[in-house]
């Protein structure tokens, strides 16, 4: 299997400038991903799991360390050095990151979200239209809803549309930040069917899961973070 992500000596230490001291949230992480790979990861509160996937979808710029991604787009490239338009290309086209909070321009109807995002991903209009009614669809948003604006959804529908804007582009590697954290039984199937066909495409993803239950129904192994570092790799 060939590896998407190799991860090495990851640093992201945060310097507090109102006190001067610093905070360690990656503190020396090391591992890869092979193509196809879910790697599930787990870890007491403050260990580190957010801040190393954002360091990966570079909203965090790590401190020290490398993250060698291999791109369809730039062949082998060191997410740590990558420039901002890079980092913009690669987040259009190849890499999603979806959290639990939807983050989305005000006045764009939850449609005009997800179609935007398809064709940010370089696929025609009628394309992008017929897959974003068919990944809403998939997760069972109310077709009343396609045109309202999502600031006035329940947080259900706001996780699920968080979902679909970042499945819609079909990425080749996909992180997850707790995106199901307050979803319920049934929203919660809708997702792990739609991660378990993402996973048969061959889609290489890194999730952190607030419900440890879903997560070990998902992924092929587990690392587990302690203080910033991986203190166990452990086979699901
Ligand atoms: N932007 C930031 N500025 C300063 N410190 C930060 C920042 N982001 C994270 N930290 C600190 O880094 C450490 C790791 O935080 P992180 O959010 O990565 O942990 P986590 O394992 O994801 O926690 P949780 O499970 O509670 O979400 C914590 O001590 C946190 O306070």
């Amino acid at each position: 299997m060939a590896v998407i992500l190799d991860v090495k000596g990851l640093h992201k230490i945060f310097r507090i400038h109102h006190t001067g001291k610093t905070i360690v949230g990656v503190g020396g992480v090391h591992f890869s991903l092979e193509e196809g790979e879910f790697l599930g990861i787990t870890g007491k509160s403050g260990s580190g799991k957010s801040s190393l996937l954002k360091c990966i979808f570079r909203t965090y710029l790590p401190t020290r360390g490398t993250m060698v991604y291999c791109s369809e787009r730039y062949g082998a490239i060191d997410l740590a050095q990558a420039t901002e338009q890079q980092v913009i290309a690669l987040r259009r086209r190849e890499i999603g990151y979806a959290s639990q909070f939807l983050n989305v321009l005000p006045r764009l109807t939850a449609m005009e979200v997800v179609v935007g995002k398809a064709l940010e991903a370089g696929v025609s209009r009628d394309a992008a239209e017929r897959e974003a009614r068919e990944i809403l669809r998939r997760f069972q948003l109310p077709e009343k809803l396609w045109d309202t604006y999502p600031h006035t959804f329940s947080g259900g529908e706001k996780l699920r549309l968080n979902l679909a804007k970042e499945m819609v582009k079909r990425p080749r590697l996909f992180l997850l930040d707790e995106p199901t954290a307050s979803l319920d039984e049934s929203s919660k199937r809708i997702v792990r069917d739609l991660l378990g066909e993402f996973k048969r495409a061959g889609t290489s993803m890194i999730g952190i899961f607030h419900d440890l239950d879903f997560m070990e129904q998902v992924v092929d192994r587990e690392i587990r973070m302690n203080d910033g570092v991986i203190a166990g790799d452990i086979p699901a």
